[in-house]
């Protein structure tokens, strides 16, 4: 018999960890939600409230600052494709998104050197807003970063053994901590036009790249939804104190599916509702691996529970496919060569006419 399709995200308690004699069941749940989900809560994460509850507590300010503050650190500055994009200019599934961020990153020094790979530009320092218009904000969000960052390293540790693998075997997908980088940024998602029945795609349809997403539903406001087995888009509303956890397109591959990737997208909140604020933290890999070869094994008993998942129905995202025949930060590259064209055109011209022949899309002035 098959695992019938997900009809709600299952809820995971991190504070039954803190027992040996609740730890083995929220093993147990976790190795449910990989296999047949994709996405799950995670209530009592090990993040302090008040380090979430200051970052939320910034969001409409920053947003709120003057446009040629905005500007002023616009993405287009940086070959590592941090910093604020403006409503509409980037794109998922061919389409724009009616979203307004700024994209930040843990600390990284670039050190990329002419003749290696483009993908290497990728990581380095983040753009942050003006210290003097929101002074506090850049504190808070390297707070945030370092505590969602040692969660996310803490819970592939859970998932390996969720998975029946020892730590090591996902480990070996990191650089040492120092050398990685990681990202985060902060979305607004206004109110759909009353006059564009288009305006509703938040965000399309997509799968994340990399390992783990970490999102804190910053507002209380739905819109989020994921696809389960077969094919139908299920509400993944906010719940206080939990962050939604889901499963990169890089951790699939390397668990031959066995944790599955589970596309999603964000409706554009209603006419005359509030933004809906959200902030997604994606963990990544080592850029110049290739996954592909570097599969894992799994005991039986796992694998047997992948089969009785039975078929997956047909999703709406596509992206990220690349992962069995590229380095893994050439797939992220082309991943945001494809999202922000504007960024790519300026920094990356050759793979920019590859993907855009006919030049930049239409989205209002080239920015
Ligand atoms: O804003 C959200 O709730 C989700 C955003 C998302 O899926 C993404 O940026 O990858
Ligand atoms: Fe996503």
């Amino acid at each position: 018999m098959s695992e019938p399709a997900f009809t709600a995200v299952p809820v995971l308690d991190y504070a039954l960890l803190a027992d040996d004699t609740t730890r083995p069941t929220f093993i147990a749940q976790l190795r449910h939600a990989l296999i047949n989900v994709g996405f799950l809560y995670l209530a009592n994460p090990p993040v302090a409230p008040a380090t979430i509850d200051a970052v939320v507590a910034f969001l409409p300010r920053v947003f709120a600052l003057p446009q040629p503050l905005k500007d002023a650190v616009r993405m287009s500055n940086s070959e590592h494709f941090l910093g604020y994009s403006r409503l509409g200019v980037e794109r998922t599934r061919g389409a724009a998104d009616q979203r307004e961020q700024f994209d930040f990153a843990t600390p990284h020094e670039n050190t990329w050197a002419p003749g290696r790979p483009d993908y290497l530009r990728l990581w380095g320092p983040s753009q942050w807003p003006d210290e003097h218009a929101v002074p506090g904000f850049k504190a808070a969000f390297l707070a945030y970063l370092a505590d969602v960052e040692a969660l996310s390293y803490a819970f592939i540790a859970l998932i390996a053994e969720a998975l029946g693998v020892p730590p090591a075997a996902l480990t070996r997908f990191y650089d040492a901590p120092e050398r990685m980088q990681h990202r985060a940024k902060i979305v607004k998602y206004p109110a759909r036009p009353t006059d564009a029945v288009s305006a509703a795609q938040g965000v399309g349809p997509h799968f994340d790249a990399g390992f783990l997403t970490f999102l804190l539903q910053a507002s209380d406001h739905p819109g989020l939804q994921v696809q389960n087995l077969a094919g139908a888009w299920i509400d993944v509303p906010p719940k206080p104190h939990t962050f939604v956890v889901n499963i990169g397109k890089a951790l699939e591959a390397v668990t031959q599916g066995l944790a599955r990737a589970t596309s999603h997208r964000v409706l554009a909140p209603p006419v005359g509702s509030t933004p809906r604020y959200s902030v997604p933290f994606f963990q990544n890999i080592a850029q110049d691996l290739r996954i592909g070869e570097m599969t894992l094994d799994f005991p039986e008993e796992v694998l047997q529970l992948k089969e009785r998942r039975g078929e997956l129905g047909a999703t709406d995202s596509v992206n990220f496919s690349e992962y069995g025949s590229l380095p893994s930060g050439q797939v992220t590259l082309i991943g945001r060569v494809k999202s922000h064209p504007d960024v790519a055109q300026r920094h990356y011209p050759d793979l920019f006419r590859q993907f855009f022949p006919d030049g930049l899309p239409e989205y209002g002035e080239a920015y």
